[in-house]
């Protein structure tokens, strides 16, 4: 079945989505400096473009650069006078994101901050809420990334989760794995907070069977 999905996968990409150069190259890139290929698929990296597009975001936090794949995504839907502030805790990853950044014509508008996520949160203090947030590094964190993801959004923010769905162990209450414990307690979070209007969508692909929550913030 896997191999079928991936198929589908391809196949309404390759029909779907334009071949681009910049993307390809961003792509390989990171595989030339040893970067894991966790990235987003180019389908989840569409999804991702037009969910920015949809919310006319101006100010997007991404959490979990690796080597700015989906940052790109997101970036190029961006006004000129946006911005995107992107959190990678490994140098090798917040290096090769900025020159990826270069290469893509969008390091004005994209800052690669080094350093362990939450740290960097916790120091940001006081800016403008940001129109979009997209959650996508290490899951343990998950609950606290939320927290903060809602301490700079404003009414009208949407908040995406990436990796919900573990191989389908979220559905393990005793999984003795600190992500999937992570990402179960993000779960309850999102869908015990009275201000968030919650889905989550599935998808099975190139990537494997994943899936993004998708929270819309109705009140702060
Ligand atoms: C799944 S990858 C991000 C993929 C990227 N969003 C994409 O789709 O192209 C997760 C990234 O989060 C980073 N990361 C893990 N723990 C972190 C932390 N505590 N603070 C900041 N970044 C972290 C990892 O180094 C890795 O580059």
């Amino acid at each position: 079945m896997q191999q079928k999905w991936s198929e589908v996968d391809e196949y309404l990409a390759q029909k779907l989505i334009p071949q681009d150069e910049v993307l390809e190259q961003v792509l390989a890139n990171n595989q030339r400096a040893g970067l894991p290929a966790i990235d987003v698929s180019p389908m989840q990296g569409q999804l991702l473009a037009l969910l920015v597009r949809m919310v006319r975001a101006k100010r997007i936090l991404e959490i979990g650069t690796l080597g700015g794949y989906s940052t790109l995504w997101m970036a190029r839907e961006l006004p000129i006078n946006g911005e995107l502030l992107t959190l990678e805790a490994e140098p090798l990853h917040a290096a090769i994101a900025r020159e990826n950044m270069h290469l893509a014509g969008v390091a004005n508008l994209v800052t690669v901050a080094e350093g362990p996520a939450l740290q960097t949160l916790e120091n940001l203090g006081e800016r403008p809420p940001f129109d979009l947030i997209f959650i996508d590094a290490d899951k343990p964190n998950n609950p606290s990334y939320l927290k903060w993801a809602l301490h700079y959004s404003r009414p009208g923010t949407l908040i995406i989760g990436d990796n919900v769905v573990r191989n389908g162990e979220v559905t393990n209450p005793t999984s003795t794995d600190a992500s999937v414990q992570g990402v179960r307690k993000f779960i309850d979070m999102l869908g015990n907070d009275p201000r968030l209007t919650v889905t989550s969508m599935q998808t099975v692909g190139v990537k494997g069977w994943d899936g993004f929550t998708l929270a819309w913030v109705n009140a702060i």
